[in-house]
């Protein structure tokens, strides 16, 4: 028996396994697994839930992954009984060792490991604000893939990196913000020696991103009653709800849909803004507490994207200001002696949004993802280097296209291809 298919779930089609499209429409295809009860395997990282990731191997190096611990220091500030973080990042103390410090390693893992397993010898190209770029270049530094960055070019104080052999990672920034990159990134990705990552539409970064579930429910023995975390693209959301629904068929787990609370930082929050139909007006990216929240074209609609997400859990979006975020994230810090990265200080806003509104009660069970932390804590027991950048380009010019094949020649092929 196969171990796992890749479905669309609007038509129920079964579609070759790495497809990022129905051939019937724009669903979001998802992975349907045989194994209907999951076991955690004795394995390091995510790969200890190895039956719901869409890969037959493992990269052994990929010893990070999500970890769940009951809250005291934030829950009590907030009143709050059963406050559980699932911690995503660098905390030794805690067993977490994501050395990029992001839940974006949780989606370079796999998805590397299924290039891996397809003996995919193109160039991978990834688009992003600046985490997931250094999460895709840490798994490439560590397997030798041939990987593309294109980056805002604000954005490069987040590309580094604490492993030294950065020889397998052409970077490009462009001079715009992160919708400009990945439209950069699709026009390069469709070309013949390239391939795309596949964004919010490959399933190994959902099932990736879904291991928060799971080890929040695995640890805890129970489906929460709600799910809090900081969006941009909202795949981590929809990753949770796909996660959830597993567990719901897997049984053991209690028979309640946690309800997503998903939070975005205002005015940059074209999710919340689609979900309200508020209009939103701001000088975007740059007014914002945390950039990597901004994605101006989100699967919101799309059969399995964000709304079906929302509808079926009966979520809901925070609108988060600077101010809010900045004071959660301080709280969060000095409560919990840990740094985190401003995103998931949006989250924790949300949450005392939700306290204050009586959205939850005191004693209902709550997931709170820390999309990134620990990294000052890293700093203490790693050197980290910046990665090279190896282009610059301007959206407006003409020849942007021109002069990344280009740079990507010289640096892989030495100009020879
Ligand atoms: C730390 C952190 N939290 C949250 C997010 C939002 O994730 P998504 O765009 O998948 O919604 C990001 C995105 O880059 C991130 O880096």
């Amino acid at each position: 028996m196969r171990k796992y298919v890749v479905k669309c779930p609007k038509c129920g089609e079964v579609q070759d396994p790495y497809a990022l499209h129905c051939k019937n429409g724009d669903a979001l295809l998802r992975t349907e697994y045989s194994k209907k009860q999951i076991e955690p395997a004795d394995l390091p990282g995510i790969w200890r839930y190895i039956d719901w990731l869409p890969v037959n191997g493992i990269i052994e190096e990929g010893t990070g992954r999500p970890v769940t611990y009951k809250s005291e220091g934030f829950a009590k500030e907030l009143g709050l009984n059963d406050l559980n973080i699932t911690f995503n990042g660098y905390w030794p103390e805690k067993e977490a060792f994501i050395k990029t410090c992001s839940f974006k390693d949780l989606e370079s893992f796999p998805t590397m490991q299924r290039l891996i397993e397809r003996d995919e010898e193109r160039i991978m190209v990834v688009a992003s604000a600046g985490n997931t770029a250094r999460a895709f270049a840490h798994v490439a530094s560590i397997t030798g893939q041939k990987l593309l960055l294109i980056v805002p070019k604000n954005s490069i104080h987040r590309l580094w990196t604490t492993n030294d052999d950065t020889s397998s990672i052409c970077t490009v920034t462009v001079e715009g913000d992160y919708y400009q990159a990945i439209a950069m990134a699709e026009k390069i990705a469709a070309k013949e020696g390239f391939v795309s990552e596949g964004g919010a539409r490959n399933v190994a970064r959902r099932d990736g991103m879904a291991t928060v579930m799971l080890d929040a429910v695995l640890t805890t023995g129970s489906l929460p009653q709600h799910y809090f975390q900081a969006v941009g693209s909202g795949t981590g959301g929809i990753s949770v709800w796909e996660a959830s629904m597993r567990l719901l068929e897997d049984g053991r787990f209690g028979n309640n849909m946690p309800r997503l609370h998903l939070a975005q930082n205002l005015p940059c929050a074209p999710l919340y803004s689609l979900w309200t139909g508020m209009e939103l007006t701001g000088r975007c990216p740059e007014e914002m507490h945390d950039d990597v929240l901004y994605n101006r074209k989100p699967p919101y609609s799309a059969s399995g994207g964000v709304k079906d997400a929302l509808d079926d859990t009966n979520g809901i979006i925070y609108g988060i200001t600077n101010k809010e975020a900045e004071d959660a994230q301080k709280l969060f810090e000095e409560t919990e002696s840990i740094d985190i990265l401003p995103a998931p200080g949006v989250a924790c806003a949300a949450l005392i949004k939700a306290v204050e509104t009586g959205e939850i009660n005191d004693d209902d069970s709550i997931v709170l993802n820390i999309t990134g932390g620990g990294q000052k804590r890293l700093e203490e027991d790693f050197a980290t280097k910046q990665l090279d950048v190896g282009l610059s380009v301007s959206p407006e010019d003409p020849d942007s296209e021109k002069k990344i094949l280009g740079k990507v020649s010289e640096f892989f092929y030495k100009g020879g291809y």
